[in-house]
């Protein structure tokens, strides 16, 4: 199985440009309280201008229904990922509501295996993000990668996929590679000075083929 490629957190013109050049599988917004927060016509007339990536996926935390419709009847969302402490009622309503599929975060932590079994039930795959100073999503840090194959095998019992998340970067991902992760999710970790970097891109994309 090949990993899946999540870049997240692409916030300009510039970066949208890059980002859909690359090898990414899936492409995330953040609609979420964020220095990477953006504004859903600015997404739409990029998407208009350098077309649509394979999966776009709308980052929300914690959001009202009427958010998350009111992003989708702008930007054509394939993905809703759920990263706050949204609970498994909610993500049933989002689901109901929307018709998308759902994407749930979840903190790593020392029940991780039994959150990935109650939410998966109700999520199309799970991504595992770390915590840091109360901070969950976009945090730069990654949490310990041992567990990573007890968590892939939880999830594929449940017929989902689980991403990681959290800190990636070109000089750890075939750290974590060795671990086999159905996918990866990366933002921090490919930015220079805030803004996607094409160097750090190509070198992560050379990593994950070799
Ligand atoms: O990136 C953000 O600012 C953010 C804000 C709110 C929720 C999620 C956010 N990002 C998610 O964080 C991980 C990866 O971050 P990093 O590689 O550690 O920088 C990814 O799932 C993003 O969707």
């Amino acid at each position: 199985m090949t990993v899946q490629i999540k870049y997240c957190g692409c916030q300009s013109e510039e970066d949208y440009k890059l980002l859909i050049e690359t090898k990414a599988d899936l492409i995330g917004f953040i609609f979420a309280e964020s220095r990477r927060e953006v504004d859903p016509k600015n997404v739409n007339s990029w998407i208009e201008k350098y077309g649509k990536p394979k999966k776009l996926v709308g980052v929300f935390q914690n959001a009202t229904l009427q958010k998350i419709k009111d992003v989708m009847n702008t930007v054509p969302i394939d993905i809703i990922q759920c990263h706050g402490t949204e609970s498994i009622h909610q993500l049933k309503e989002i689901r109901n509501h929307c018709n998308k599929e759902i994407y749930k975060a979840l903190p790593f932590g020392e029940n991780i295996i039994e959150d990935i079994t109650a939410y998966g039930k109700v999520s199309d795959a799970i991504i595992i993000d770390s915590v840091s100073q109360g901070r969950f999503g976009g945090t730069g840090i990654p949490f310990s990668w041992k567990e990573v194959p007890n968590m892939m095998k939880t999830a594929e019992r449940l017929g989902i996929l689980c991403f990681i998340a959290g800190g990636i970067k070109p000089e750890n991902v075939s750290e974590l590679l060795r671990q086999h992760p159905h996918g990866i999710d990366l933002s921090g970790g490919i930015e220079e000075n805030g803004k996607k970097n094409v160097q750090k891109i190509e070198t992560l994309e050379r990593m994950i083929m070799s």
